[in-house]
């Protein structure tokens, strides 16, 4: 519900902190910032080691930009870091908005990281999974409008990151790639990846994607719907701002509610199997096969390279 008071925009956010936290918050924004601010920037940013996160005040929009050399793969550490963040900015008031990109010029993320996946004890690989699990559920339902501004490869993982966003902008360039591409790694993309894709492109496009483990050029990732658009790289973070400010043009109860609407059985299915989808995680990566093809994908990575 939204009120006028003071020249203030009240908003409630009601309950649509979609996973477990039921968060009455009431955000504070000035109508005017709703429109081009005339006032200076007012950059506030904070925590940064494995990104940057930067709120500004006169538009409600903060930008976290991940910065962990050489490929923002997303370790315990990052994905720890990432769900803080989030957290933070889902309760400032000020924040309405968040735009998520990478500082690599080329490398959105590289996806979960590999290392976390191998050769770890089953009570880290459980601590692991509950993180990336934490990441999704405060990226796919957030309360604030997210945009991905993805600038550069964005596989597995990363492209789980980007299918959580509201709308995902590409850079414009062949050599960049997006996918689901577990099972070329000979691992199985869980339940809630799949659901966060086939509500993006629709369930045929997911199987056949899923089954092939395909990674997408930017051109055939716009055909298929799994991103909305594609700008030169140069241009990305200027065009997410300005569709940003079209998001945030509408009343923020209307959309909260809607956007719940639209996601919560999709959360409420993982909330409902977190501690199985845990079990399942550390089961299946604790196999010998799967270790072996894991070992065999980190020496390729490796090789690539010389
Ligand atoms: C029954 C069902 C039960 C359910 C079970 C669940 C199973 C698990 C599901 C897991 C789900 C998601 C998995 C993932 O996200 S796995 C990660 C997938 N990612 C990839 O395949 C990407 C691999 N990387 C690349 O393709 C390229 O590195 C790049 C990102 C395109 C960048 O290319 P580049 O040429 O710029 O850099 P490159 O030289 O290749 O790499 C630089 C160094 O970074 C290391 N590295 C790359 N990616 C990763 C990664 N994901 N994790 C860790 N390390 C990574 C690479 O090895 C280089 O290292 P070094 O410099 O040689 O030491």
């Amino acid at each position: 519900m939204a009120v006028l008071l003071n020249g203030l925009r009240l908003v409630s956010s009601g309950n649509l902190s979609l996973h477990g936290i039921k968060s009455l918050q009431y955000k504070s924004t000035r109508i005017l910032c709703q429109l081009p601010c005339k006032s200076s920037y007012q950059g506030r940013p904070f925590s940064n080691k494995n990104m940057t996160v930067e709120l500004d005040n006169n538009t409600g929009v903060a930008v976290i930009q991940m910065k962990k050399p050489p490929v923002n793969s997303l370790s315990l550490e990052f994905l720890t870091e990432f769900a803080i963040n989030m957290e933070k900015l889902e309760m400032d008031r000020e924040c309405r908005g968040v735009v998520l990109t990478s500082s690599n010029p080329k490398i959105f993320s590289a996806g979960l990281d590999i290392n976390e996946m191998y050769g770890k004890t089953p009570e880290h690989s459980g601590e692991f999974w509950r993180a990336v699990q934490e990441m999704w559920l405060k990226l796919y339902g957030s309360n604030m409008v997210t945009i991905a501004a993805i600038n550069g490869s964005s596989p597995a993982g990363g492209c789980l990151m980007a299918l959580a966003c509201d709308y995902r902008i590409m850079a414009d360039n062949p050599k960049y790639a997006i996918g689901l591409n577990e099972t070329k790694l000979g691992i199985v993309a869980p339940f809630w990846f799949k659901d966060s894709m086939i509500n993006v492109i629709g369930r045929r496009a997911t199987e056949h994607s899923l089954q092939l483990g395909l990674m997408y050029s930017a051109s055939n990732a716009l055909k298929i719907g799994l991103v909305d658009q594609l700008v030169a790289q140069d241009k990305i973070m200027t065009h997410a701002l300005s569709v940003m400010s079209e998001w945030l043009a509408i009343p923020d109860h209307a959309r909260q509610i809607t956007k719940s609407m639209m996601r919560k059985p999709t959360l409420d299915r993982l909330l409902t199997n977190r501690e199985s989808d845990i079990q399942n995680f550390v089961n299946f990566i604790s196999k010998d096969s799967i270790q072996k093809s894991l070992q065999l994908y980190l020496e390729m990575l490796k090789q690539r390279k010389s």
